[in-house]
């Protein structure tokens, strides 16, 4: 292991004030005995969330089956701080809650971890090893029915633009792409516009790790689209569950221009990419 890897992990994490770690749906007894067990996780803006965010985990759901030796045994969607500054991100109290709703409302497994969005930005690598410490540390992994111990493999889950950045120089340090693509790994869910060969070419020492999810239904819903209705006053329905929809009517968000804004960056009919991301790295 890397020493710079070593270091990391023997750091203690700082919790947010009242922060404590969500696993009610953690499946804490593996099915499969001869499966490794994994939990997804998911970071992003989410600002909001909508249904192609949570139809990632259900797609990779059915590849992890079909596919792999591996036993999913929960999902986490980690929202990212407010300090990433990202054009049209709404503020991290909004955003969990929308995120817990979409998670409660429609799904079985899938949860909300506020760590990362109720503090100072946090790189990816850190988070997974936050997930990594939560679940296996503190929490003791997971069991077989035989009752024999099992650690959790953390994994992220992301789409086809997010490790397309992966390639751009000054987004991510080597560092962190070895922790995250060498010690973790990743699966991809092919994004519009944004081609997997082209993602991960530069990615082929950690191919190993590496699963890439086609999209067999086109959908090229993104959280910047769903902005831009609201701010023209056109209906999201059906985009995004309706209680986020709700949730957003209620709170009147999304309506203005504030500074930051998609419209201050040219970026309103851009379906990805943020700003923020550049200099990002350790
Ligand atoms: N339509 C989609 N297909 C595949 N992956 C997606 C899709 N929408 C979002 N993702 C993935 O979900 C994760 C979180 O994305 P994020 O919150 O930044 O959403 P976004 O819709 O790209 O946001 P924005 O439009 O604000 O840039 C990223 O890994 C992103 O690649
Ligand atoms: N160096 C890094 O750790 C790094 C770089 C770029 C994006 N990210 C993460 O990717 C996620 C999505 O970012 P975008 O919304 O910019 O696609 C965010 O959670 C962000 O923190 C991490």
């Amino acid at each position: 292991m890397a020493e710079e890897t070593v270091a990391r992990r023997t750091n203690s994490f700082s919790n947010p004030p009242n922060y404590s770690f969500i696993s009610h749906r953690l499946n804490k007894t593996l099915r499969d005995s001869n499966k490794q067990p994994i939990v997804l996780v998911a970071c992003g803006s989410f600002s909001p969330v909508t249904y192609l965010h949570l139809r990632m985990f259900e797609m990779a759901k059915d590849f992890v089956r079909q596919n792999t030796d591996f036993e999913i045994v929960g999902g986490y969607l980690s929202p990212v701080s407010d300090m990433y500054k990202k054009p049209g991100l709404l503020n991290a109290r909004h955003r969990v809650n929308m995120c817990t709703l979409a998670a409660e409302q429609t799904s079985s497994w899938l949860m909300i971890d506020s760590w990362e969005a109720f503090q100072s930005y946090q790189r990816t690598a850190v988070v997974l090893d936050h997930f990594d410490y939560e679940i296996n540390t503190v929490l003791g992994g997971v069991h077989t029915q035989s009752g024999e111990h099992r650690n959790v493999r953390v994994m992220l889950l992301a789409g086809s633009d997010l490790i397309s950045t992966m390639s751009e120089p000054g987004v991510w340090s080597h560092a962190d792409l070895d922790h995250i693509l060498g010690r973790y790994g990743t699966f991809i869910i092919e994004r519009a516009g944004s081609g997997m060969d082209q993602a991960t070419d530069s990615l082929a020492r950690w191919r190993s790790n590496i699963y890439l999810i086609p999209q067999l239904i086109q959908n090229d819903v993104s959280s910047t689209k769903v902005r831009l209705f609201l701010r023209r006053g056109l209906s999201v329905k059906y985009l995004l569950p309706a209680a986020v929809v709700e949730y957003i009517e209620e709170n009147n968000l999304y309506l203005d221009d504030g500074p930051g804004t998609e419209k201050d960056k040219g970026k309103d009919s851009d379906v990805s990419g943020g700003s923020s991301r550049k200099a990002l790295q350790s």
